[in-house]
């Protein structure tokens, strides 16, 4: 018998996650039948969408999330033991998964390690996981940047956003970068080549956007939303394209409270902006094409895929709390 831990959020979320809306429940796995396989987790992902995905679900729920892990014990011919899996299984030390079936639903997303060609496999939660894929798609398929055009990405320095600009320079882009720390500011400068970035917390962004776009803002890449996404849209040029990946500043927040936001559908008339939302899963059968260039700009150091690594099951709560907070530079991941 496997002895196996999980997360379970047994309490509705009041603002930022508490410890106590969370309990680790200790339970024993069943023996494995055919078509299942016992794995293993080695690198648990905490990501904002759990946050934010948080009212969809009733509670209790396990806490649902990406993972990579090993085979340990398997009644599948094609999983055979020391095959690495990527899972939605969440914050969990074990799991059996039976693939008989495939995926059985949209938020049930399990396949093979992709070929990370040497790359260290905490990557398939990260650069070379969904993180990825959101940067990817979510900034080629809407922002369609042109070399020369100017880019503004915020989060610039958390997982999806140190990609996106990453992969705006490859493009011949000009970057600028909102983070939230002035360490993040010099990392994104000074490591990952942004042509300029701020602090967010201390900068006229308005002032500081017209110094280092002079001539306006072609594509937006929005993780954040709020005031700042306002104000940044209010420089866009004609024709300029925003991409909404997300909006974390108000994940914590009561959204029947929030307050008056600034105007910006002037700016989207006048300007006639393009701006589109989107979940990553759309592209999901197309995944492999950005993970085969990702890891080759990896490979030859156009792209550097930081991680911010914590260790040990018992503190994927607080590594996720500190996440939802900035203390992250790069994708924050759980090494078990
Ligand atoms: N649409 C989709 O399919 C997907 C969307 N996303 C979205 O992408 C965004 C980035 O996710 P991910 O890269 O995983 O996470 P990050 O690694 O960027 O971590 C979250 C970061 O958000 C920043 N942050 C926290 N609060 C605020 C705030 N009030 N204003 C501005 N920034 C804040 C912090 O950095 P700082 O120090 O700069 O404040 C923190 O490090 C999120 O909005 C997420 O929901 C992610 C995956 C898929
Ligand atoms: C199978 C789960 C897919 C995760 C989708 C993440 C979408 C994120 C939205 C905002 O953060």
């Amino acid at each position: 018998m496997v002895k196996a831990r999980k997360y379970v959020v047994k309490k509705k979320f009041d603002g930022v996650p508490k410890r106590d809306d969370y309990e680790i429940v200790e339970y024993e796995l069943p023996p494995i039948q055919n078509g299942d396989i016992l794995v293993k987790t080695e690198w648990i992902s905490v990501d904002p969408y759990q946050r934010a995905y948080h009212d969809r679900y009733p509670i209790p729920y396990d806490q649902f999330g990406f993972q990579v892990g090993i085979v340990e014990d398997s009644k599948n011919p094609k999983f055979p033991v020391g095959t690495r899996i990527v899972s939605h299984r969440g914050w969990c030390d074990y799991s059996i998964i039976n693939l008989n079936d495939g995926n059985k639903t949209s938020f049930d997303i399990t396949y093979k390690l992709p070929d990370l060609k040497g790359l260290p496999i905490s990557h398939a939660i990260g650069a070379v996981g969904m993180v990825g894929a959101t940067a990817y798609f979510g900034f080629l398929e809407i922002c369609k940047p042109k070399a020369g055009e100017t880019v503004v990405v915020t989060g610039a320095a958390g997982g999806v956003g140190s990609l996106v600009g990453q992969i705006a320079k490859i493009k011949g882009c000009k970057v600028i970068g909102f983070a939230g720390t002035d360490d993040k500011v010099q990392w994104l400068e000074k490591e990952l080549g942004f042509d300029k970035a701020f602090n967010y917390k201390t900068v006229d962004a308005r002032k500081a956007l017209k110094e280092a776009a002079p001539n306006g803002i072609d594509c937006y890449f929005d993780n954040v939303g709020g005031e700042l996404s306002s104000i940044i849209m209010n420089q866009m040029n004609n024709f300029g394209r925003v991409s909404v990946c997300g909006s974390i500043s108000v994940y914590n927040e009561d959204f029947s409270q929030l307050p008056k936001a600034p105007i910006v559908q002037v700016d989207i008339v006048m300007k006639q902006l393009k701006i589109e939302g989107f979940l990553v899963p759309r592209w999901l059968n197309r995944f492999p094409e950005a993970f085969s260039d990702i890891v080759n700009w990896i490979q030859s150091g156009q792209l550097k895929a930081k991680e911010h690594v914590t260790e040990g099951f018992e503190n994927i709560f607080d590594t996720f709390v500190a996440m939802l907070s900035g203390e992250n530079t790069g994708k924050a991941v759980v090494k078990l």
